[in-house]
């Protein structure tokens, strides 16, 4: 696992969004070969957005050939509530840069059969070999899309009930607790697994022990974010608050491994 360690949430966005942007070039998509690339919701990621779409405005960056395909959804609120992650990626993202509508996929929380909807939603990504990026942000508890506490590691997407913790975390979005969802449609840890990179940006002192959990703790069902020490090619970019449970000798080991990387952010 490569661990980048940066000062605050600004160079977490900034880094992160250049990242994507030399691997979605590189890449040199094309209609019939496009990068497929995996999105969040949360607060974490609207720098990295922020970034990419300063990019793309810039004209260095495309996402004409790029696909894209969201972890997680509500269950049971109109797709144009302005708290759906449909909403939320249309507001802070495809609509500022230049992405075909036919090329965004997001789980539909209305669906009449949630499991079906699921079912397709595998089997859509399948359609395009793998995810080649997945980013992600975690949760509190160690979450990583709405894959709660004690989630299996081998898990596909599916539907998941949101633990009363998440609810009071995300109803600072809502009115009142009453009106979060109490379930979620998901990516599976599994699926997440089986993306040919991983990103996850983690900033901020509350995401502290999911930090630790992920870097230092052993893999365990218990904080599904420390899967990601199963993937071949995962990445986390923090921020310092984030770091505060990590052993010194730990940060200051990736410090010394990233120097390079990090030197001109
Ligand atoms: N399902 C999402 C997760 O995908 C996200 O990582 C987490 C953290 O959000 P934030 O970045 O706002 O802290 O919130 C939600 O629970």
């Amino acid at each position: 696992m490569r661990l980048i360690p940066l000062l605050d949430k600004n160079q977490v966005g900034r880094w992160s969004a250049l990242y994507i942007a030399e691997k979605i070039k590189s890449y040199k998509p094309t209609a019939e070969r496009p990068f497929v690339l995996g999105c969040p919701t949360g607060g974490t990621p609207l720098s990295t957005y922020q970034h990419l779409i300063e990019l793309h405005k810039q004209g260095e960056l495309s996402f004409e050939h790029v696909v894209t395909f969201n972890m997680d959804e509500y269950v049971g609120i109109p797709s144009d509530h302005p708290e759906s992650y449909y909403s939320f990626m249309h507001n802070n993202f495809f609509s500022h840069i230049d992405i075909p509508a036919e090329n965004i996929n997001l789980l539909d929380g209305n669906a009449e059969d949630l499991e079906a909807e699921c079912a397709r939603y595998e089997a859509k990504i399948k359609q395009y070999g793998k995810i080649n990026l997945f980013m992600g942000g975690v949760g509190v508890d160690g979450h990583i899309a709405f894959n709660e506490p004690a989630s299996s590691l081998a898990s596909r997407t599916r539907v998941k009930t949101l633990t009363e913790d998440t609810r009071m975390v995300n109803s600072r979005f809502f009115d009142n607790l009453e009106q979060v969802p109490k379930l979620a449609l998901t990516v599976g840890v599994g699926t997440l697994l089986d993306s040919e990179e991983i990103l996850i940006l983690v900033t901020g002192h509350n995401k502290a022990q999911a930090l630790e959990a992920a870097v230092e703790g052993s893999v365990n069902h218990l904080w599904t974010i420390s899967a990601l020490q199963l993937h071949p090619k995962a990445m986390i970019v923090c921020d310092q608050p984030s770091t505060m449970e990590l052993k010194v000798k730990t940060v200051r080991y990736f410090h010394e491994l990233e120097a390079e990387n990090i030197k001109n952010i």
